[in-house]
């Protein structure tokens, strides 16, 4: 089936950000073209004038011939030595021209138009930092429910997190994950593997099987890796598969039994404190271990101001690391555990008011490169507990663009670096080309801007209610979400 999205506005940070139809067959992108243009684009036969005509659809006026004129740079692949096509296009332009009864290209303009005006397209949103929690805690969350939440949320892809159990340590476990995303279809899953094996941060996993098998970065997020040793040959190995070591920066001895930040609200509450140096020590190691080794480093979940500085520094060295942060740590503080909620118990912990205008400002500099959820579902089971025993983590999947375009509705980020954070820049750490260009998978997320709503968990498509943002007000929405040309999430009307 060949599809046209009609009428939106496209951006593709960097190269296109414009008024444009999308076509696409087979769920490739086949083209991109002005709004006005027919297609498919009028095949000329210089012996029959009249077969310029043929296949279009009927137009107010005739206009659309300079516009089929235009086709060629509009991604169109124009044949060789079809150089005169825009001059009989011209030629062409009678005004008796109507696209009624004008059946030769019937077959080829079987065309189902999605109307999607006042909607932006944007390439599909990638999130490299989820919980998924298959195998092993399918009552959290199923590889099904987390990628129908991911969907919803309008990501394209996500990378799920090895701490699972058993925990993504080998071919096997990462050949399961990416063939039950398979067979469900919808948002894709890129594994990420252990860099140790259980997590336990003593001896290497087998980083080629599991790339093999499909994964595409190596982390023991949920833990720190506490042996530098064990960190640097991890950072050797990776650097020769090609792959990022993704760092969960936490020295476990700092934050000892820890459960919120440190500082005059945990003082307040009674509950003992993290404080951001069991962060940002870590993320100078792991800086250092990069510039030693040479391997690609990417921070998990930057929490506070003291690891945007050393990421920026190291940035400035020459150092070959990126870096991530999450919603919640750009939009609250450690004052949301205010009435113990265990809704806003999370690893690292939200921090101050401070330490979140540094990391607006680590966003709006370039030293945070990546906006991911940290999607991290628990039941109630684990969260209605007292504070300190509740388990870390919230949910993200659902109320990530939300709360991330606030940043551009309050004039923080400008809208092509979000998508840049959101979907163009894990794409490149990972190597997945998501262009919107023809020839590429039809993976694209659809956003109505200008849409209010507000977070109800209730709602959720994952099994996770833990989030802190319940009754949020937003506005900018998905409207829908679409993999390889199959539309992966479709908002109801009227939202949610
Ligand atoms: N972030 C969290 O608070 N929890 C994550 C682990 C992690 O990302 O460190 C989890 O798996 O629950
Ligand atoms: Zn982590």
């Amino acid at each position: 089936m060949r599809l046209r999205l009609k009428g939106a506005r496209v951006v593709d940070p960097g190269s296109i950000d414009d008024y444009k139809d999308i076509i696409i067959f087979d769920g490739m992108i086949e083209a991109v073209i002005d709004p006005s243009s027919p297609y498919p684009p009028v095949m000329l036969d210089s012996s029959d004038p009249s077969s310029v005509t043929k296949g279009l659809k009927s137009e107010e006026n005739d206009t659309n011939y300079s516009e089929a004129g235009k086709i060629g740079v509009d991604n169109f692949p124009v044949e060789e030595g079809d150089t005169n096509y825009s001059e009989k296009g011209k030629v062409e332009a009678s005004p008796t021209v109507s696209g009624e009864g004008y059946t030769n290209c019937s077959k080829e303009a079987d065309i189902t138009e999605i109307d999607l005006a006042g909607m932006v397209v944007v390439p599909g949103l990638i999130d490299m930092h989820v919980h998924l929690r298959e195998p092993g805690q399918e009552y959290k969350e199923t590889i099904e429910t987390g990628l129908k939440a991911a969907a919803r949320g309008g990501f394209t892809a996500v990378c799920p997190m090895p701490n699972t159990n058993p925990v993504n340590d080998n071919a096997q476990i990462t050949a399961f994950m990416v063939n039950r995303a398979k067979s469900l279809g919808g948002t894709r899953l890129y594994p990420v593997g252990a860099i140790t094996r259980g997590l336990k941060g003593e001896n290497l996993a087998e980083y080629g099987d599991m790339k093999q098998a499909g994964i595409v970065a190596i982390t023991d997020d949920g833990r720190p890796v506490e042996n530098a040793r064990v960190m640097r040959r991890a950072m050797e190995y990776a650097r020769g598969l090609g792959i990022p070591v993704i760092s969960h920066a936490e020295d476990l001895s700092l934050a000892g039994d820890g459960s919120m930040n440190e500082g005059i609200v945990a003082t307040r509450l009674g509950i003992k404190g993290i404080p951001n140096a069991a962060e940002s020590t870590v993320v100078m190691r792991d800086i250092a271990l990069a510039e030693l080794t040479g391997a690609r480093l990417h921070i998990a979940h930057v929490s506070c101001e003291e690891s945007v500085d050393a990421i920026r520094q190291g940035k400035k060295r020459g150092v070959n690391v990126t870096a991530e942060t999450a919603p919640h740590y750009f939009t609250i503080t450690d004052e949301a555990v205010a009435e113990y909620d265990t809704n806003a118990k999370m690893n690292p912990p939200l921090r101050t008011e401070q330490d979140r205008l540094a990391v607006i400002e680590g966003l709006s500099d370039g030293t945070l490169d990546i906006i991911a959820t940290d999607h991290a579902p628990h039941s109630l089971l684990e969260k209605d507990v007292e504070f300190d025993r509740a388990a870390f983590g919230i949910v993200g999947l659902e109320t990530a663009l939300g709360l991330s375009l606030q940043l551009v509705n309050n004039g923080s980020l400008t809208f092509d670096e979000l998508i840049e954070k959101m979907s163009k820049k894990p794409a490149a750490l990972l190597n997945i080309n998501n262009d919107i260009v023809p020839g590429n998978p039809a993976d694209l997320t659809i956003i109505d801007p200008d849409a209010f709503w507000s977070v109800n968990p209730e709602t959720f498509f994952s099994k996770g209610r833990n989030t802190p943002f319940a009754g949020y007000h937003l506005r900018g929405e998905v409207y829908m979400t679409m993999v390889q040309g199959t539309i992966a999430y479709h908002r109801t009307d009227g939202g949610q």
